[in-house]
């Protein structure tokens, strides 16, 4: 792993009774995109706001680019973005004007925050609206204002906090490249913040699920799918005909293999290697004909969903 850019340490945040974050140890490294997953209430804002030291853990420590964000938070505001999940600007204000209000506060001269500001804009593809008052921006125009904004002190990190939220679908689509390209041209690191998993899924390196204050699963969504699955990482799903009793179990007993659900003449075979070619084989010569073989792997979606069910079912997991 890289350079450790947020680095938590037993952190906790205890609301009278309820403890919002419960001994969370994350790090999260230089250049990576990071998705914090968790549905409402899970404590991804009360962390965030740990880490802009905007809150104070009531135990832990919190480190944002080697500096202490309890004890130094102005110092972790100048190193970090932060796009909250629904940006303030003056809506009286164009987005032009808005940036340059925002250099103002960062003590970005004028003439070097003029040159950022139509340089981000045009990056967010916002140019043609530059001299729109904010107030007329749809919400997935103010958001792309916002990730400009948050652009202008030039940041070593962003944390985006519920980003897409009510953009269509187009938007999301759009937003989201738009900060993979940030990430791979300007190395920038983002921790991202959301319930919505496909979208995730789609740009994060990492992913976290994160569920009443703690983390229960952390890593790349193929190894996520390892932890929470264990054994049936994959499932092949094969369409042949005929299928005879004798050629399921030929399929039951190759080593990988867990579990064959059969329906008629498609089958589900749950398998903790990828073996389509010895399925294949197998079906081959037992003289079938074989129509259709296909792997599933389990998207993010799949991971939680049945992680969930499993957490019901188990209770305490
Ligand atoms: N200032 C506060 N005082 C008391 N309880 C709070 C406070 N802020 C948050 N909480 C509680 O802490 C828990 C975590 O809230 P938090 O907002 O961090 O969750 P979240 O994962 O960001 O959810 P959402 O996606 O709904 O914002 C919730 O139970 C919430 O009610």
């Amino acid at each position: 792993m890289g350079e450790p850019i947020i680095a938590l340490e037993n952190i906790s945040k205890r609301y009278d009774q309820h403890d919002a974050v419960n001994q969370l140890s994350l790090t999260i490294s230089k250049g990576e995109i990071f998705g914090l997953l968790g549905p409402n209430g899970a404590g991804k804002t009360t962390t965030i706001l740990m880490m802009l030291g905007l809150s104070e853990p009531t135990s832990g420590s919190v480190r944002v680019c080697g500096i202490d964000s309890t004890h130094n938070p102005i110092e972790v505001k100048r190193r970090v973005g932060y796009l909250p999940d629904d940006v303030g600007f003056y809506q009286h204000m164009t987005g032009m004007e808005n940036l340059l209000y925002t250099a103002v506060l960062n003590g970005i001269s004028r003439k070097d925050a003029e040159q950022r500001a139509y340089e981000l804009l045009g990056k967010v593809n916002l140019l043609e609206a530059a001299h729109k008052k904010a107030g007329k921006y749809s919400r997935g125009m103010r958001q792309r204002l916002g990730l400009a904004d948050v652009l202008m002190k030039n940041p070593d990190v962003i944390i985006l906090d519920e980003p897409t939220l009510g953009i269509d679908p187009e938007g999301v689509r759009d937003f989201l490249a738009l900060i993979k390209e940030l990430n791979e041209k300007e190395k920038l690191t983002v921790l991202l913040s959301s319930h919505h998993l496909h979208q995730v899924q789609q740009i994060c390196d990492r992913v976290g699920i994160f569920v009443d204050g703690k983390l229960l699963a952390l890593g790349n969504v193929a190894s996520l799918a390892k932890q929470l699955f264990l054994e049936d990482t994959f499932v092949i799903h094969v369409s042949a005909s005929p299928v005879s009793k004798e050629l399921v179990d030929k399929l039951r007993s190759i080593p990988a293999v867990h579990q064959v659900d059969r329906v008629d003449n498609e089958l589900d075979i749950y398998c903790d290697q990828d073996v389509t070619a010895t399925i294949s084989k197998i079906v081959v010569e037992s003289g079938s004909s074989l129509f259709y073989i296909s792997r599933k792997d389990f998207g993010l979606d799949e991971i939680y969903h049945r992680y969930f069910e499993g957490r019901e079912l188990n209770g305490s997991r």
